[in-house]
């Protein structure tokens, strides 16, 4: 295939046209620009911002939102294409990233909780309270329920959807009891009363929050304006700006359109958002956008004006055309802009991922010999829905000594579960003296240990009399050791396996320890025979074990025994020895090239980190009916449907859609 030549985007010259000129020339309070992907939605913020900074003599405060950290990129990216850098006086922030820092203003100390095991251990202990609390309550049901175990995942989709959706308001204002309030709404009366726990022990008596996990500060932000009247000035939100400008605003969800409409109403100067439907792909999230264009539209001023952009400035004819069926929608491309959609069918995985091999040859040599390495970016970027189909493209491509870089997901063999896979093979197989493993690698497998063992907890119950004052019990956590400490355990054990045998066994390197009872520790005490054979090895029960009982949600169990299958799947047929000396020495040259500023000529993205962005070549594989687009609920279809029109609306000069043979996706409709 002769790979497109064209000139728009070597050399943008990036000058508004009418569509963008309508929301530059505006003189409306409010601006809502509702258009597809690439259709210069970002683009046209950044003229905006910079358009009114101009017009204030360089002196305006300008605060840019957008949804996601990704979307964040994408602006600042837009902004430093079209100006150069970016301006003073601009603020580039998550709706998350805005409210924490108006928390941290406001002088509240700000403990961020990100570790999800530490999370499910405060849900434990709220079910453990709560259980407590019931016995001055006779509530057979509820009771019988909680002495289950129970299921994390539910609980935390839960509690999104109330935080997001403000659902406790909703039910005071209904005047029902929590009991008719979730029957009215479907949700698990249990479930929701295990959360009301869990938050009054985060928030406690005194309304401080203990901890922020992601999400809680939007959250208390939306509490903090719940307590005002309805046009009663938020101090923090008041006067800041001279214009506020919003994108992604698809993913606006109920509590990030109440501190959206606080900014809106609090004389920050004119609003401008900017939205695309087909991107809405967060999970359980809600979104006030799309056929709820009117929900936006109440919280604006009256004349809030609705401007439509059709035409994509991405790509041209060729790949609008394949999306138009694909996802009902209607692309209109620049008639002087030439690209190209490259179907292609694959009847196994290794056939994908050996198009993928020689689709890169012929972008990396083709392409950028062709330009002399100047033209930009000539690498192959392929998007994943799942990271574990990054395994066999890694393996592949390190073997071909390529360059490649990893966004949105970890190369695999950082990831924790296989890390501490690779470090118990080498443990079992290896031999003293060898260097083996990276200490990267290491570190990760330390990580490992501590995240699906952790060790020093369960064995410590909880403190019955904290818990029935609404306190989380957090003692067992502070003997756990921490990041900076497991990394300079793991540089100790790069090169000596005795000693890392010794730490999976003991859990530390203290002499004076005892054995741990887990499943790491278990495996080391098996007698054997383990098996010579690396794939064989990934297969076996003890390993399973491990990620069973480790105190982690069924949803990063399943992710882990899918990590397991993609390692064993590369290693089947392979000694322990020999697959550990190959990755050794694809990591080695991977860092060395790292080092040597090397350019990168294959990036493997997630959807979530390709979301905003865009490259000239992307190749999106795997897709099938049932993996891409996933299996899904009725409800969340959408959401799967989304994630593929994100990864092909990625591409500028050429999009290679790789189909499963069997269960292909086009014609379509997606
Ligand atoms: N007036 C213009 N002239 C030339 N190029 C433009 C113009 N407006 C936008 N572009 C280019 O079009 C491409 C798409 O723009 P942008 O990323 O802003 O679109 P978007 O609608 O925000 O995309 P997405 O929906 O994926 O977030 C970018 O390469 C941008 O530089």
């Amino acid at each position: 295939m002769n790979l497109p030549f064209a000139n728009h985007w070597l050399k943008p010259r990036i000058t508004a046209s009418d569509e963008q000129r309508q929301v530059l020339d505006s003189g409306a309070a409010a601006i809502i620009i509702s258009a597809l992907a690439g259709t210069g939605k970002t683009t046209t913020l950044c003229m905006k911002a910079c358009n009114l900074i101009s017009r204030q003599g360089g002196k305006a405060r300008i605060l840019v939102l957008a949804y996601s950290r990704a979307g964040v990129i994408a602006i600042r990216d837009r902004m430093v294409r079209l100006n150069g850098v970016m301006p003073e006086g601009l603020e580039v922030l998550t709706i998350e990233q805005l409210c924490a820092g108006l928390l941290e203003k406001q002088g509240d100390p700000m403990e961020r909780l990100e570790d999800p095991v530490r999370k499910r251990q405060m849900i434990l202990q709220a079910q453990q309270a709560l259980l407590q609390d019931l016995e001055h309550e006779h509530d057979l049901e509820l009771g019988e329920w909680l002495a289950r175990d129970v299921d994390i995942d539910a609980f935390l989709a839960l509690e999104a959807l109330v935080k997001k959706r403000l659902l406790d308001r909703q039910q005071q204002d209904s005047g029902m009891s929590l009991h008719d309030f979730c029957a009215d709404m479907d949700l698990h009366y249990g479930c929701y009363r295990l959360y009301q726990k869990y938050e009054r022990m985060r928030v406690g008596i005194n309304g401080e929050p203990g901890f922020y996990a992601e999400g809680d500060c939007t959250f208390e932000v939306c509490r903090q304006l719940d307590l005002l009247d309805w046009d009663q000035p938020y101090e923090w939100l008041q006067e800041r700006y001279d214009a506020v400008l919003f994108d992604e605003l698809h993913d606006l969800d109920e509590g990030a359109l109440m501190v959206l409409r606080k900014l809106v109403h609090g004389n920050n100067g004119i609003f401008v958002g900017a939205g695309d439907f087909n991107q809405h792909i967060h999970e359980g999230a809600f979104s006030v956008f799309g056929e709820s264009l009117q929900r936006i539209k109440a919280y604006l001023p009256e004349d809030t004006e609705v401007l439509n952009i059709n035409t994509t400035r991405r790509f041209g004819a060729e790949i609008c055309n394949a999306l138009n069926p694909l996802f009902k929608v209607e692309f209109q491309p620049l008639e002087e802009v030439s690209d190209a959609f490259v179907p292609l069918s694959y009847d196994t995985d290794l056939h994908c991922v050996q198009q993928l091999v020689e689709l890169h040859a012929q972008v990396a040599n083709g392409w950028s010999s062709r330009q002399g390495r100047q033209g930009g970016d000539s690498a192959l970027n392929v998007i994943l829905r799942e990271p574990k189909d990054s395994f066999l493209i890694e393996w592949m491509f390190g073997h071909e000594g390529v360059h490649y870089g990893c966004q949105g997901i970890s190369p695999f063999y950082l990831r924790k579960e296989v890390a501490l896979t690779l470090a118990l093979m080498w443990a079992i197989h290896g031999n003293a003296g060898e260097k083996l493993l990276t200490p990267g690698i290491l570190s990760a497998a330390v990580e490992g240990l501590a995240h699906y063992g952790r060790r020093s907890l369960g064995s410590k119950a909880a403190n019955p009399d904290r818990l029935a004052q609404s306190q989380f019990d957090e003692s067992g956590w502070r003997e756990l050791p921490g990041i900076r400490e497991g990394h300079t355990v793991a540089a100790s054990l790069h090169g000596d396996i005795e000693r890392t045998r010794r730490y999976i066994t003991y859990g530390t390197l203290d002499l004076r320890a005892v054995p741990q009872t887990d499943a790491c520790a278990a495996i080391l005490g098996s007698s054997g025979p383990w098996p010579d054979d690396a794939g064989e090895f990934c297969e076996h029960s003890l390993l399973r074990r491990i990620f069973a009982e480790a105190p982690i949600n069924e949803k990063e169990r399943k992710a882990c025994l899918a990590s397991l299958k993609a390692l064993a799947d590369l290693a089947r047929g392979i000694p322990v020895g020999e697959f550990l000396g190959r990755l050794t020495l694809i990591v080695t040259k991977s860092i060395e090239m790292h080092r040597s500023k090397e350019p990168v000529t294959l990036r493997i993205l997630s959807i979530e980190a390709s979301k905003g962005r865009e490259f000239m070549f992307v190749a999106v594989p795997f897709v099938e009916r049932g993996r891409f687009p996933g299996p899904s609920r009725h409800e969340e279809a959408y959401r799967e449907r989304n994630m593929l029109y994100v990864a092909m609306t990625r591409a500028r000069a050429a999009l290679w859609l790789l189909e499963g043979r069997a269960k292909p996706v086009r014609p379509g409709p997606v």
